[in-house]
């Protein structure tokens, strides 16, 4: 499989852009012709630039408004081709895309468009180029992938073929199935893009809103299918527009982009074994059975703070680290890892972000192959020295920098907490809280960064994502999206924050970065929980009274029922098959907090509808408690 992207796709000057594409893996680019006016550089020098960088131009484009011209349009029309043809010898370039014509100018036809493209085909045959046509979603006459074959195939020209976009395709709905009456070799060239489901005009979407396969919408996974059931083995590329790419780190987009390459062909690999399309081989996308820890980082007088807050939760302190200086907390199936040792990685990210969440533990089939996945889609893997009686256990790098680990049922790792820790009894007398699991960690990230790591957990892990909604903090948008396991064992929110005034925006500025802001625990009997919880002395989040109004006002409650809500600080919500109570701790540090909740029935949210009173409550206590205003 070769791989390309176009330089809109990244952010940049050219020489920036051909940097990060290189690093990335890609072995080639399409240059977007805009890209190529705006830089001084001869085309000579820019072919060779490319080559140096170890790339090729696979494609120059676009090339508009050439099909069905009248007269004199159509001989300027061939004169400009003529001038392309040259600037493309000169730079190295063998492939050109022509984009369906929008012009008012324009006459329809098929018969009209292959006789100017069979035209095109002896001159480009003469230059050395071969022409691929493409139909834009909004092309005046030709807006269909199956008119541009059928003016493709009259045309029957052997350097004329066609060239087809995921999101031109899957964005007029049209079934890419009728792809596969197509043969491979008269597919010049492929685009690959995804979207977000907008109902929107088509140009706009697509000149603003396209993402990587994998990150949008768009059944990308189905369309390729089709093309390698073609027998299509050429250059799949990726041609993104989109608003927050052009502004965001050329570097980070371009491994999005060759992440989002593999993880498409290796589900394509999967599911339509005739194509013949080669990608590197992995293990499939892993399976988890849940979360098996959560590690903080901390130094001893932080901790302190942490672990009261925990006891009061109901989390009783078991082990004591072999060798160092670290503590596990237990409650029902959850296991929290205190680390306040002054070595080791856990240390090193306590003095950059403070005391945070600097490590999961993931319960995972097979660990090794899960870390070879994650590395084959270029997550960086993390080791560090193992101390006496200690495991190796296969890790990678997550979000902000921190570390995910993988435990299976091989015979060591099962047995870590064993192994590592030494049984102790903490002498406290809190009680049990009724804590089962982790029901969802919450992590928080600049808006930017949402896409990344939505790609990063759906690319690894066999996941899905809920729809996008919108998290209201008095000072600005949040944006929220969960990734998630079909049986609900593993449930990451990826909370987008767009301002630094806002709970979360805060938690990052602060916190130095992107992590895991809230861990929520699961409760089979919130108001069982609430009784053990007042009895250990922990403080709920007081909500507004208001809240309780209107949450009778939508659901006509018992009133018992309500006034139990309401006194003890929970939240409440419905959907169509469930229902879900919720309840906060206060903040701690820069806006960690804890959460408890409940679901009944199959309710499948996160009560979305219920954040922005949360975090109103929230800012009111860090008013009160004499922090300034945010
Ligand atoms: O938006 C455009 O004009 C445009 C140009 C070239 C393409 O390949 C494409 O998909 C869209
Ligand atoms: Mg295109």
């Amino acid at each position: 499989m070769k791989t390309a992207i176009a330089t809109v796709s990244i952010a940049g000057d050219f020489s920036e852009k051909l940097s990060a594409i290189a690093a990335a893996g890609f072995d080639g680019i399409e240059i977007f012709e805009n890209d190529f006016l705006a830089f001084d550089r001869s085309p000579k020098d820019v072919g060779r630039m490319v080559h140096d960088h170890g790339l090729e131009i696979s494609l120059f484009q676009p090339f508009r408004d050439f099909e069905g011209m009248p007269e004199p349009q159509r001989s300027r029309t061939f004169a400009r081709a003529e001038r392309k043809f040259d600037l493309m010898q000169e730079m190295g370039a063998d492939l050109v895309l022509i984009c369906s014509n929008v012009s008012p100018l324009a006459q329809g036809g098929i018969d009209r468009a292959a006789e100017d493209l069979r035209e095109l085909g002896d001159l480009a045959a003469r230059c050395g180029i071969r022409v691929g046509y493409e139909a834009l979603a909004w092309g005046r006459f030709i807006n269909d992938h199956r008119d541009a074959w059928e003016i493709v195939r009259r045309a029957d020209h052997p350097n004329i073929g066609l060239i087809l976009d995921s999101f031109h395709t899957l964005a007029r709905k049209t079934d890419p199935d009728t792809i596969r009456a197509i043969p491979g070799d008269k597919i010049f060239f492929v685009q690959l893009a995804d979207a977000p489901n907008f109902d929107m005009d088509l140009l706009y979407w697509s000149r603003h809103f396209r993402n990587m396969p994998g990150e949008g919408d768009l059944d990308v996974t189905g369309f390729m299918r089709a093309v390698a059931a073609t027998g299509y083995d050429g250059v799949l590329s990726l041609e993104i527009f989109n608003d927050q790419f052009r502004g965001g780190s050329p570097k980070s987009i371009a491994v999005d982009g060759y992440r989002s390459l593999l993880f498409l062909m290796d589900q394509v690999r999967r599911t339509e074994s005739s194509g013949r399309i080669i990608v590197p081989e992995m293990p499939d996308r892993v399976p988890v059975a849940g979360i098996e820890f959560v590690e903080f980082a901390a130094d001893r007088k932080e901790a302190e703070e942490l672990v009261t807050m925990l006891a009061s939760l109901g989390f009783r302190k078991t082990g004591r680290h072999m060798s160092k200086d670290v503590e596990l907390w237990r409650q029902g199936g959850i296991n929290i890892v205190i680390n306040t040792d002054p070595h080791g990685f856990a240390h090193a990210s306590y003095i950059s972000h403070g005391t945070n969440v600097c490590d999961i533990g993931l319960k995972v089939a097979d660990a090794k192959a899960t870390v070879s996945r994650a590395e084959t889609l270029g997550a960086k893997t993390f080791e560090q020295p193992v101390g006496p009686g200690e495991l190796k256990i296969p890790a990678i790098r997550g979000l902000g920098g921190s570390v995910i680990h993988f435990i299976d049922d091989s015979k060591d790792l099962s047995q870590v907490w064993e192994t590592e820790f030494e049984r102790v009894e903490d002498g406290l007398k809190p009680g049990d809280a009724g804590l089962t699991r982790i029901d969802h960690i919450a992590e928080t990230m600049n808006y930017d960064e949402m896409l990344t790591w939505l790609l990063f957990y759906r690319s690894i892990f066999d996941t899905e994502k809920t729809a996008m909604v919108d998290v209201i903090d008095p000072a600005g948008l949040v944006r929220s999206q969960a990734i998630e396991n079909a049986d609900g064992s593993l449930r990451v929110t990826l909370n987008g924050a767009e301002n630094r005034k806002t709970l979360a925006g805060h938690f990052i500025s602060e916190g130095f970065g992107s992590g895991i802001q809230h861990i929520a625990f699961e409760t089979g009997d919130i108001f069982q929980t609430v009784k053990a919880l007042t009895r250990n002395g922990f403080t709920p989040l007081e909500i507004s009274p208001n809240y309780y109004d209107d949450l009778d006002a939508r659901f006509g409650l018992e009133e018992d029922f309500l006034n139990a809500l309401k006194s003890s600080g929970i939240l409440y919500d419905r959907d169509g098959s469930g229902e879900y109570f919720q309840l906060y701790s206060p903040t701690y540090g820069e806006g960690f907090f804890f959460e408890v909740v409940e679901r009944r029935g199959g309710y499948k949210g996160y009560g979305a509808a219920n954040a922005q009173f949360r975090i109103a409550a929230q800012k009111r206590r860090f008013r009160a408690k004499g922090t300034p205003a945010r």
